[in-house]
């Protein structure tokens, strides 16, 4: 293991009927709330007015931002810093996703400080100042409720970055899993391998006796492998929705990543796809994390970690095989299981041909290698990425 510091200040609020848990929670803060929202699917399954209700119980004064993107823009971020400096915000509240959380986040920086909001984002600048906020989630995927990072697009450089600073953890995160019980099909699954993906980037580490952390990882794995079949067959069952809003917050609350970093290059190479072509970020790992694998343990990039993932995890018998034909028999079988809950294969799958894929191989891999566990340049991105296409 490497020397680590942890800390994850995030106050979890789980279970049925703890949007209640407001009252409380809110006016620790003041008095005046931002809640931010979405397309409005919150309007539609009664989340909105549960919260809405709660938030008048606790004497709120409510400011609503409503129209935060899939893939969130910068300029709503804006938008919504603007609108609590102009109203004298005390609090934000996220209703929603990923989406809806990460912009949230940078609403709360960005209000307190003078400049481009997308400084925040790219670095430029950092926070020193943010306004409070929580979160009610009505998604498992992210992991963004219990997490510091944030991930924000700006359409006019086309360009999608992750960023994140200790002032951007939740002070509270609300996890009704009847909440997720409207969630359509295609983003439950996104959902389910948006956290599989996220403990793969953890689980290809570079770190050395990490006994402890790869049994978490394999573990959650398996209750997501065993859990997500099941759901598709019976997405209206709360037992099952419940295991899974746990395991994505899990998957991604850096619980799992103590003692090592993770690779996340493949994150940062979905960044890059979905900053050119808006596709759902879960559509474009699905796609690209088998051929990641794929191209690593092709390379010869230690192939007895993909093997023990295959073995433990996907039930390969290694017996009789090399090592290398038991990675790749793992890596068949995580591409059955996406493509048995229906996620995307292929990049062709949204219509993306090969007229920008050294740009995006470009994008992903500009301030130099991708990845921690692989360290990839820019002509292997775009190898991925054709063998993806
Ligand atoms: N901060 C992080 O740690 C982190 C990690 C991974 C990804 N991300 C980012 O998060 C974003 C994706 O977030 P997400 O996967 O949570 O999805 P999302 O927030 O984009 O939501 C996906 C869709 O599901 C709908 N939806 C949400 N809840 C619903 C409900 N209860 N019923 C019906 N419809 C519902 C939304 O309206 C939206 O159309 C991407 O921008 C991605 O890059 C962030």
């Amino acid at each position: 293991m490497n020397p680590f510091t942890f800390q994850n200040p995030v106050k979890l609020i789980f279970g049925r009927g703890q949007v209640e848990k407001l009252k409380e929670e809110l006016p620790r803060y003041g008095s005046k709330v931002l809640l931010v929202y979405g397309g409005g699917s919150i309007k539609r399954n009664g989340v909105y007015d549960d919260v809405t209700r709660v938030l008048r119980e606790a004497g709120m004064e409510i400011h609503e931002l409503s129209g935060v993107e899939p893939n969130p823009r910068v300029t709503t971020s804006a938008k919504g810093a603007e609108i609590c400096r102009e109203k004298g915000i005390d609090i934000l509240l996220a209703v929603g996703g990923g989406s809806v959380i990460d912009c949230t986040k940078l609403i709360a920086s960005a209000a307190k400080y003078d400049g481009e909001a997308w400084d925040l984002v790219t670095g430029k600048a950092r926070a020193t100042e943010a306004l409070p906020f929580g979160t009610v989630l009505t998604i498992a995927a992210t992991g963004s409720e219990m997490n510091a990072g944030s991930v924000i697009t700006n359409v006019e450089t086309q360009e999608k970055y992750g960023w994140g600073s200790p002032l951007s953890f939740p002070k509270f995160s609300i996890l009704d899993p009847a909440y997720t019980a409207s969630v359509p099909e295609d983003q439950t699954v996104y959902g389910i391998v948006d956290m599989m993906s996220h403990i793969f980037e953890q689980y290809f580490n570079n770190a050395e006796n990490t006994p402890v952390q790869d049994e978490m990882c394999e573990g959650v794995l398996r209750a997501i492998i065993r859990t997500a079949p099941e759901l598709m067959k019976d997405p209206g069952n709360l037992e099952l929705r419940e295991t899974i809003m746990y395991a994505g917050t899990m998957a991604l609350n850096k619980f799992l990543e103590m003692g090592y970093q993770g690779d996340w290059g493949t994150h940062g190479i979905e960044h890059a796809v979905s900053a050119v072509y808006d596709i759902p970020h879960a559509g474009g790992l699905a796609i690209l994390f088998p051929e990641w694998m794929e191209f690593n343990v092709r390379k010869g990039t230690r192939p007895e970690r993909f093997a023990q993932l295959a073995v433990n995890v996907f039930g390969v018998d290694a017996e009789g095989r090399s090592t290398e034909e038991t990675a790749l028999e793992g890596i068949g079988k995580l591409r059955e299981f996406w493509s048995m809950l229906g996620a995307p294969a292929r990049l062709a799958d949204y219509k993306i041909d090969d007229e920008h894929i050294r740009l995006i191989a470009e994008k992903a891999s500009g301030g130099g290698p991708v990845g921690r566990f692989a360290k990839l340049d820019t002509g292997e991105v775009e190898a991925i990425l054709r063998n993806s296409l």
